[in-house]
Order: structure tokens, then C-alpha cells, then sequence
């Protein structure tokens, strides 16, 4: 059993939203097949990986460094024996050969990547969704059969008035989805207000509305914005500063009671457990939202989990970013909080299986081998193209 090709390929997912950040116009994202020998219904399995929005391709990376540690490694050493398949682990520490610690830049996201893509492949010579295999060799057999889910979205763009944020939202709830989440930061505080309050005419209570300031925030206008929140008792206040400034996030903690969430933008178990040694953090009411796809991979994720357990924090903690069937898959096997999704925007990465409703805001997965990418047939074209080709 091996490896036989890595392929990578670069995909457009523009558009004209924006956060109080950056905007998407030029957004891409890398689509990874990993091509084994080993035979299933006839055909070679294929595991297939792609990278979470936020980040660009990471096309680069894989190709002066990355793919050829796999395809030149003595296949042999890439097994895992006890389960006559691939070993993600040993794929892993192949891959980081010759890194060094620390300043992951988005290296992570490149490993990330592939990694999704090795476990893709593991599920399927395993003839599993890869939710069932992570319960069963990690959570005593035991998986989530569904997944809570919120609606990410209410971006900024061009001509978007306040009728069409309500639509927005409005479409979610209609969709079956409980909570949505908006952006702020990117225009005035008080502007920012009556969008909040657009929106809550719509949901009804601030416990159905999540916002996001994309570590736009200093301080100052952190807390200004924390006192004008408070009162609509929101969901989570996400990514008010600097996602390293962890100084900032602890502070905050004292103007604001209510439950925060971050670090999407962390990309390692490292950083992970940074933020939470001094990030003011509570593992009462905030949520984490480190995203496998950016920081790693599963692999590297399920040391996130550690340290977390370590420090006292349950995996229900976790609400990743990223709104992605991977994520869906490790929420359901290894018990997390729930899983971001993008109902409308990075299409057709975000969103789950066709077919698969949220209902009460909750989602099912699909019962096939792998990830489930075959299941949502505008992404599985996508990645045929680079797969099968
Ligand atoms: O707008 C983005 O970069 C995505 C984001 O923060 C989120 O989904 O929480
Ligand atoms: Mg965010």
C-alpha cells in the first residue's frame, strides 16, 4: 500500500464580501488529491483535501517542499501496520522533517491540507465515514449523530443595506439553522448598532446572534463596543483583537461577562495552549475555534484537544472555524461543541452534504467513506477534476 501522486491545484473562491479585515476579492484556495494504490469498488482510492477560507493557496509551499517529502519517503514508513493502512501520524512528522519550532506562518495551513486529505483516504481504504473511525479508535466507538451548527455570514459588501442583512439572515433561520453570526468592525460603532439591531428584529433574542470583529479591534475600542454589546446579551463576541495579542483578549474579560470566542487564527497546539495560559479565557462560557485546516491538520488537532484537556477545558468548548466537512466530521467523532458553516459565501467549500437539512440547528453526515466530499457533488466535480484526471 502507498502513495502514489500528491496533486495540488489552486481554486478562485472571490467574491466581493469583506470583514472588518480584509476582503475576498482576491481569496483562493488549495484543492489537494492524494492518490493511493490501494483498490476500493474497483477504483483506486482518493483522499481529498482543501484549505479553509482566510488563508490563500498554499500552492507553493506544497510544491518547493512539502509533496515531495511524501512521494520520496519509503512508502513502508507511511504505514500503519496494526490497521493495514495509511498512517496519518507518520505522514505528519515525514511532512515537518527538517522544520523548525515555532513562527508556523502558514506552513500549517499547507500540512493542514494534505492532512485532510491523508485522512480522507484513511476513511475510505477503511470503508468509513471518518467520523465512525475517529469514535471508534478514539471515543470508544461512541460519535455525535449530529452536529449543532450556526450560520456564519452577514459580511459587508457593496451596496448592502439593512434589508438585504435581514434577508440574509432571515434565509438562514428559514434553512433551519437557530444562530447566525455577523461582522462588525469595519464601519463605526454606532452604524454597527443599528446593523446589530436590524438583525435582532429578525432572530428575536441576542442569544441567536454571534458577532465578528476579526481582531480588527485595540483595546479601547474593544471594550467600547463590549459596553455598547452587553445589553442584547449576544451569543459570542469573536475575534476582538490581535488573535496573538492574548494580553488584550484577558483584559477584556473584565469589561465583558458574556460569553467571547477566538482563535481561528492559531495555528498550532502551541498557540493554542498560549491563549489559554494567558488569554483570560473561561472555560465556563467562551469558545475556541481552531480550525484544522489552518493550523496543522487533525493530526496536530487532536494535540490542541490535549492541551485543552489538560487545562481543564472540555472539547465542547470547541465551535471550529471554517464551516467545512472536516471540521463536521471531527465535531461529530471526537465530541466537539459544534461546527461552523457557511451556508451561502466560499462556495462550493462551505456548506455540508446535498440533501442533509439543518433542522433546529442541528446536521446529520453522510453515511459514506471518507470526509463525505462525494456527498456534495459541487465541491466532488471540483476535486475529481484534480483526482481523477
Ligand atoms: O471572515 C472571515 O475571515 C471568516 C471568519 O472570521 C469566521 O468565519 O469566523
Ligand atoms: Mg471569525
Amino acid at each position: 500500500m502507498r502513495i502514489v501522486d500528491i496533486r495540488e491545484k489552486t481554486v478562485s473562491i472571490a467574491s466581493p464580501i469583506a470583514n472588518a479585515y480584509i476582503d475576498f476579492s482576491k481569496m483562493t484556495c488549495s484543492v489537494v488529491a492524494v492518490i493511493t494504490d490501494v483498490i476500493r469498488d474497483g477504483k483506486p482510492v482518493i483522499g481529498y483535501g482543501f484549505n479553509s477560507n482566510g488563508r490563500y493557496g498554499q500552492g507553493a509551499l506544497m510544491r518547493d517542499r512539502f509533496l515531495a517529502r511524501i512521494t520520496e519517503a519509503d512508502p513502508d514508513t507511511l504505514i500503519d501496520h496494526a490497521n493495514n493502512n495509511l498512517d496519518p501520524f507518520a505522514i505528519w512528522k515525514t511532512l515537518m522533517t527538517n522544520e523548525k519550532p515555532g513562527g508556523h506562518g502558514e506552513r500549517s495551513v499547507a500540512v493542514g491540507t494534505i492532512d485532510m486529505a491523508v485522512w480522507d483516504a484513511v476513511a475510505k481504504i477503511e470503508g468509513k465515514p471518518l467520523y465512525r473511525l475517529l469514535a471508534d479508535r478514539y471515543r470508544n466507538g461512541v460519535a455525535d449523530d449530529k452536529v449543532w451548527v450556526y450560520a456564519a455570514g452577514g459580511y459587508y459588501y457593496p451596496g448592502k443595506d439593512q434589508t438585504k442583512l435581514k434577508a440574509e439572515m432571515q434565509s438562514y433561520l428559514d434553512r433551519g439553522y437557530d444562530v447566525v453570526k455577523m461582522k462588525i468592525g469595519a464601519v463605526p460603532l454606532d452604524e454597527d448598532i443599528r446593523r446589530i439591531e436590524a438583525v435582532l428584529e429578525v432572530v428575536g433574542d441576542g442569544r441567536r446572534l454571534a458577532v465578528d470583529a476579526n481582531g480588527r479591534f485595540d483595546l479601547q475600542t474593544g471594550i467600547a463596543y463590549a459596553e455598547a454589546i452587553k445589553p442584547y446579551n449576544l451569543f459570542w463576541y469573536e475575534e476582538v483583537g490581535d488573535p496573538l495579542d492574548y494580553a488584550l483578549q484577558a483584559e477584556l474579560a473584565n469589561h465583558y461577562e458574556l460569553p467571547m470566542a477566538t482563535g481561528e487564527n492559531l495555528f498550532s497546539h502551541q498557540d493554542a495552549r498560549n491563549l489559554l495560559r494567558h488569554g483570560g479565557m473561561r472555560p465556563d462560557r467562551d469558545y475556541l475555534q481552531f480550525d484544522c485546516a489552518l493550523s496543522y491538520g487533525l493530526v496536530e488537532y487532536m494535540r490542541t484537544l490535549k492541551v485543552m484537556e489538560e487545562m481543564g477545558w472540555s472539547s465542547r468548548r470547541v465551535v471550529p472555524h471554517g464551516g467545512h466537512q472536516m471540521s463536521l466530521n471531527i465535531a461529530a467523532g471526537l465530541h466537539l461543541g459544534g461546527n461552523e458553516s457557511y451556508p451561502d459565501v466560499f462556495q462550493p467549500f462551505g456548506g455540508f452534504a446535498d440533501g442533509i437539512q439543518v433542522e433546529n440547528g442541528y446536521v446529520g453526515l453522510p453515511d459514506i467513506p471518507g470526509v463525505g466530499f462525494e456527498a456534495k457533488s459541487a465541491l466532488y466535480a471540483v476535486m475529481r477534476e484534480l483526482g481523477e484526471s
